[in-house]
Parts: structure tokens; sequence; C-alpha cells
């Protein structure tokens, strides 16, 4: 019998977790010869064709090979009994089954992230990071880059349908861009997607393939980080779980932490990182009694809406029998077609708030509808619509409502509880009813008739503020950004100081979206590998001043 306590091998950084931040950093630490890097993942490490062909993503999200399911709720919010959230388990994370919706968040996001005491966390930085890691369509831009390892298309599908919302959007005084994500006011457009010559473009495919020939980079999957070691505050290596077989790795420098803003505060609590009377609760000894772990959880909370189409301009019918199949053939021989972009055609960036200075929603629309009898939320496989129809989406940006995630016992294989806590707070209530009635105002406008018809969801009932929110209970849904859960500042909550290290102990950090303080304010995939790009470069350059 192996004894589980003899180290089996010592590498300078271990990197726990293998999805979008955990892909950046080791691939990029890995880049300097000298220093030796481990990368941890729970899930297989495959590269398959459902990864790279784009619409391949809904099929993902129902693949148990490749996410994982977490139970929510109960908790006291729009949805108190819960919802299931799938995350991405297997080298890429959630970057190889998400949506590809390319968005940097809005210059205000990270400026806010400074404002609170992040030194170096503002605007001027994070966009230097997107425009390097950026090789974009478009060209170089203001916040744009070319030459960088992520592929960024402008949705290429210009469809009937989307170009009439998109007039139906400059009639209502939206100005209509090239990039969404060119800093501005209310504005709409074609989506940017991280896809490059028809295929999936994410952590995986651009920063950890292309590195993982390297002999100083060590990749271990399906592999379950259960805990940090410690000795004398400081941490040594991780315990692991690969089968049965429980193994020990030393880290000469840090160990970092990148499982997800869902596990990485489990591993931190089971670690011994936690609220002190939580870790009590479930039989852990306390190395810092850290009360803000798992708390001030940030997500989007987002509306579906449906309308009928009164013109056969809808996508609904290509993904099956001989249209799918012609499809398929069309993405193979020339990576475009239906299957060459995730299907959220065109979106916006608006002020709903009446105090809003900047936009503070995101709309996102679509030429595909869900069959109403097959809706059971996101992840339980709905079916399209065979009546041609459309999606409107929105969230707004900012939610203040905050749920929290903990260890349920200290069984690192037990999923956490989440409660999520949706419109809890009287500003996200707000500002959603005035997102959706401006959304209806959207599809109602004059411009739009004869193209789009009836609403079947949630339907025309829905007038009040009260039905507003009621309708929010059944049709809403997660954005899939939480965040927050070890977040970034300098006060008691704090987890992590502006250098992403754990406060109150040595050689651990955390580098995923679990240290944002605060939401960015659209998809958090491009924000994630950003700041896993900062979080790397802040690593080399604590090593260097350590010498
Ligand atoms: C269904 C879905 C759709 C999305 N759509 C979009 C989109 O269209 N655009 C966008 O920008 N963003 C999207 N996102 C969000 C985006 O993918 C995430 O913000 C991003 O992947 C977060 O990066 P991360 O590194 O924090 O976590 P993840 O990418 O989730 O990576 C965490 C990794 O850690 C591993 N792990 C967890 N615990 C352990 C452990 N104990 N030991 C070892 N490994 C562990 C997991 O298996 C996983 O691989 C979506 C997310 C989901 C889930």
């Amino acid at each position: 019998m192996p004894d589980p306590n003899a180290v089996e091998g010592t590498f300078d950084y271990i990197v726990c977790g293998g999805g979008a931040a955990g892909c950046v950093v080791a691939a990029r630490l890995s880049e300097d010869p000298a220093v030796s890097v481990l990368l941890i993942e729970a899930g297989p490490d495959k590269e398959d064709a459902l990864i790279a062909i784009p619409r391949g993503f809904a099929k993902m999200l129902l693949s148990e090979a490749r996410a994982r399911y977490f139970q929510t709720g109960p908790d006291n919010g729009a949805k108190p009994g819960g919802e299931v959230w799938s995350r991405g388990r297997m080298i890429g994370g959630s970057s190889s089954i998400n949506g590809m919706l390319y968005f940097h968040g809005l210059p205000e996001d990270y400026d806010r992230w400074e404002a609170i005491g992040n030194r170096g966390w503002g605007w001027p930085e994070i966009r230097k990071i997107f425009r390097e890691m950026e090789d974009h369509c478009l060209g170089a831009g203001e916040a744009r880059g070319v030459g960088g390892p992520v592929k960024v298309t402008i949705n290429p599908e210009r469809s009937r349908l989307m170009h009439a919302v998109i007039r139906a959007g400059r009639e209502c005084g939206w100005d209509e861009v090239a990039d969404l994500n060119e800093p501005g006011g209310d504005r709409i457009g074609y989506t940017p997607f991280n896809i490059g010559n028809g295929k999936r473009s994410a952590a995986a495919q651009a920063f950890l393939r292309p590195a993982q020939g390297r002999r100083n980079l060590t990749i271990l999957a399906e592999t379950l980080v259960e805990r940090v070691k410690f000795e004398n505050r400081k941490a040594t290596g991780v315990v692991v779980r690969t089968g049965d077989r429980v193994r020990t790795f030393a880290a000469g420098k840090e160990v970092i932490l990148a499982c997800g803003a869902l596990q990485t505060p489990q591993v931190l609590e089971l670690s011994g990182i936690g609220s002190a009377s939580r870790l009590a609760n479930i039989g852990i000894d306390v190395i810092q009694d850290s009360p803000g772990v798992g708390e001030n959880m940030r997500e989007h909370c987002l509306i579906i809406m449906q309308r009928r189409l009164l013109k056969p301009w809808s996508l609904n019918g290509q993904f099956e029998g001989w249209r799918l199949a012609k499809n398929v053939a069309r993405w193979l021989a020339f990576k475009s077609g239906p299957m060459a972009f995730p299907g959220f055609d065109a979106a916006a960036l608006v002020a709903c708030d009446p105090e809003a200075t900047h936009p503070d929603a995101h709309l996102i629309f679509s030429r595909t509808s869900m069959d109403l009898g097959s809706w059971d939320g996101w992840t339980k496989g709905p079916q399209l619509e065979r009546l041609p129809g459309m999606q409107l989406m929105g969230y707004p940006s900012q939610p203040q409502s905050q749920g929290s995630v903990h260890a349920r016992s200290a069984d690192p294989a037990e999923a956490p509880e989440i409660r999520v806590n949706y419109l809890t707070d009287e500003y996200d209530r707000r500002v959603s009813i005035h997102m959706f009635r401006k959304m209806r105002a959207l599809i109602e406008h004059p411009t739009l008739a004869g193209i789009v018809a009836e609403e079947t969801i949630p339907g025309k009932d829905v007038q009040t503020d009260a039905e507003i929110l009621e309708a929010f209970a059944t049709y809403s849904g997660p954005g899939y950004h939480a965040c927050g859960t070890a977040r970034m500042g300098n006060d008691a909550m704090a987890v992590v100081d502006d250098r992403l290290k754990v406060r109150g102990v040595d050689g651990l950090r955390v580098v995923d979206i679990s240290v944002f303080p605060t939401q960015t304010s659209q998809n958090t995939g491009a924000p994630a590998m950003a700041v896993a790009w900062r979080a790397s470069d802040i690593i080399r350059e604590d090593a260097v001043a350590a010498r």
C-alpha cells in the first residue's frame, strides 16, 4: 500500500484546476524553462470535434463526460427552489463548454476594482492585456489587439432578422457599432466571439495546447485536488486523488488555485481557510480564519423572452435531420454556416435604470426559440420549437444581490452548498424591470411589424412590475458567470490581496474568477483569461523580487 504522505514529485508551481484561468497561468509560467509547473485538472484531457465546433456547445452542456452539475438552493431569491448549474470539467474547464461570447466588461468595472484599493487592476492595465491577448478580425483598436493567442471574430452571419433587430435598436436611439467591446454608450451590433476560422479559440486551444509539449509543464488530468498542505502557515503542496489513489505533490514556490468560483472556496475551506465557525461545523482544523471565503457570490440573472416570427427567418429546424447533416458537412468542409457560431447573433449594451450613467444591462438576440414543453431550465436539454421563433435574453450587468458557496462536509467529492439569492437586492429588481420593458419596447418597435409576432414567453399577460418579477421566477436562469467567492481587497472580508495572495498565509494564490470583487458587466470568459494573464505577470514579478 503506497504511503499517501510520500511526496510523489516536487514542482515550482502547482496550478490546481485546468480551466480558463488555470490554462492561462500554467502556459504563461512555463514559458520560463527554468521553472517547473504541474497543472492538475479534475476532468479529462481531451480535445474533440464537439469542443471545436461552436454550435457543439449546446450539446456539451448535457455531457456528463465534460461537465459537472451543481444543484443550487434553497435560498431567498427569485428562484427559491434552486436550479441546476453546469460547469466545464475537463482541460479548458468552462471555457471549453461555454457559448464563446467574447466581452471585455466595461472600463468602469475594472476602474471600480482599482478605486476600492486593488492597485494595478484598473482599465488601463486590463485594456493592455486584452490588446496583447487578442488576434481580432477587425484589426487593432483602442481596446483590440492583433497577433495574440485568442482569435476573436465578429459574428459573420448577416441575417435579415438581425438586420431588422439592429435597425429597431438604432431607432430606439442606440448606436449601431462594429465592435461592442469598444467603449461607448447605448449600442447594438453583431456579437463578438472567441472563435477563429470557425473553431473555438478559448483557454485550452489558445494557451495550453501550444504549451503542452514543454518539458517543464506536466499535466495531470482526472485528478481531484482535495486540499492544500501547510507547514507553519506556508502552503507546501497539495493532496490529490486520482481514482482511488491519494497522492501528494510538493510545491517549491507556490500553490495556485484555479478551480473556479464554485470549487476554489471549497478547496480553501477543506484546507483550513475560511470562517472559523463554519470550519468547526464540518470538522476542519483552522489554519486561517477568513470569513469572506465563499461569500460575495455575484451571478447575472438572465431572463428569456420569446417571440413567434411571421417570416421563416428562424434557425429552428436547422439542427435536426438532413438539415443538421448538411450543416455539419458545411462546417467540416468550409468551417462556416449555422454550426460555425454558437447562435447568439447580436447583442446590445444599454442603460435601463433612469439614473444609469453607462450601459447597465446586456441584451442578446438569437434566431432560435425553445419548445415550452421541454423547458426545465437551461441544463436539461431544451428542444427548439418547430415553428419559427426568436429569443431575446437580458440581464442587469452589475448585480448587487449576493450569494454564497460553501463546503457541506469535509468530503472533497461532495458538491458544495450554493445559495444564489437572485434579485434579493432592490437595485437588481429595479433594473430588471426597466430592462424587461426595454426589451419589449425594442421588439415591439414598428420597424419589426410584419416580422415579429406574439410573445410566447413570458407572454402578454405579464405587464405590471410584480408580474415581471414573477416571470423571473419561471423564465430566468444563470448567466453562468458566478464569481467573487474569494474576492480581492484589503478589508476583513477580502480573501486575497491585490497580488492575489491568500491573506494570512504564504505560498498560496487564487487566480480564477473567484477573485473578482464585483461582476464584469457581460460574460466572464474573456475577463477570466485577462485576470489570469495579469496573475501570471504578478507571480513572475514577485519571483524576481524575491531573488
Ligand atoms: C455553460 C456555460 C456557458 C458560458 N458561456 C460563456 C460565454 O459565452 N462567454 C463567456 O465569456 N463566458 C461564458 N461562460 C463563463 C466562462 O466560461 C467562465 O467565466 C470561465 O470559464 C471561468 O474560468 P475559471 O478558470 O474561473 O473556471 P473554469 O473555467 O470553470 O475552470 C475551473 C476548472 O477547475 C477544475 N476543478 C474544479 N475543482 C477542482 C479540484 N478540486 N481539483 C482539480 N480540478 C478542479 C474544473 O474541472 C475546471 O476545469 C460560461 C460558463 C458556462 C458554465
